[in-house]
């Protein structure tokens, strides 16, 4: 691929014809997605369409055997470790919750923050101005304020997915990658989850899996559904969700 190509320059996440083959099995196809910087798209598709296989490739768990991967414009990732593509700023939150349970709100938001907390030991640290405020901001994008000094292990199973999503944010990571965050959640907080969501993707780029069809209208964002490794099909809900190849093979079953 030639990298000065116009969407591999302005691209937030730029996956150009990437194949990925476990012992033969090919679990990602040709795929190609194009994410833009201050985008939020929604991914759904049938169990094994390779989705967590794409968040693998992405974060560098897993690398492609074929295609192009770049991050940010330029920086391809298939030649970066996990460590690497974290520091960079790509923040993946799995879909269950693991958070420090005996810790509180407050205090799991400040060991998610880049410091070094061996040094300082994060107990008796409360972070210079800056931190602060950022904590204070998560604390209410995460609406969570009310419960900073409550141990993250008394919250709901809804409150710890918005915890985790806070430690990632805390972080302030340029893409967020967040698999299945509604998994499990009553109807309210799966709402809470997509108004969450919806102001986190007011400063920051974001990549949301997830099965529940209500929740993914409700983001009203970009969807693209993946099936055997590779695009079936991308757009509004409505063009998804009346497509019927989609239908086919997971709407209507
Ligand atoms: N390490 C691996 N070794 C062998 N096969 C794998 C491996 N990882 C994934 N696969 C296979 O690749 C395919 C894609 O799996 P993947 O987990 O990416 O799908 P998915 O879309 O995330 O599914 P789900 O919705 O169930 O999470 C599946 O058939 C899976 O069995």
């Amino acid at each position: 691929m030639n990298v000065m190509d116009t969407r591999a320059t302005s691209a937030m996440l730029y996956l150009d014809g990437v194949h990925v083959s476990f012992d033969g099995f090919h679990a990602i196809n040709n795929l190609s997605l194009t994410l833009e910087p201050g985008e939020m798209r929604a991914i759904i598709g049938p169990n094994g369409a390779g989705k967590t296989t794409m968040m693998d490739i992405i974060t560098g768990k897993t690398k492609p055997d074929e295609g192009t991967v770049l991050f940010d414009g330029v920086t391809d990732l298939t030649r970066l470790d996990e460590t690497r593509i974290a520091e960079l700023g790509i923040g993946r939150k799995f879909q269950k919750p693991t958070v420090f349970e005996s810790q509180t709100v407050q205090d799991n938001l400040l060991l998610a923050l880049n410091v070094d907390h061996s040094v300082r030991g994060t107990l008796f640290w409360r972070g210079n101005r800056a931190e602060s405020e950022r904590i204070e901001k998560v604390l209410e994008i995460i609406r969570l304020t009310d419960a900073r000094n409550r141990l993250a292990g008394s919250l709901s199973h809804g409150q710890k997915q918005w915890l985790e999503i806070g430690m990632l944010l805390a972080q302030d990571p340029k893409l967020l990658l967040v698999d299945e965050p509604v998994a499990g959640m009553t109807d309210v907080e799966t709402h809470l989850t997509a108004e969450l969501l919806k102001e986190i993707n007011k400063t920051h780029t974001v990549m949301v899996v997830e099965h529940d069809m209500t929740f993914v209208r409700e983001l009203g964002v970009k969807v693209t559904c993946l099936h055997e490794g590779t695009v079936l099909a991308e757009g509004t809900i409505d063009q998804v969700s009346s497509n019927e190849r989609v239908i086919e093979v997971y709407l209507g079953r």
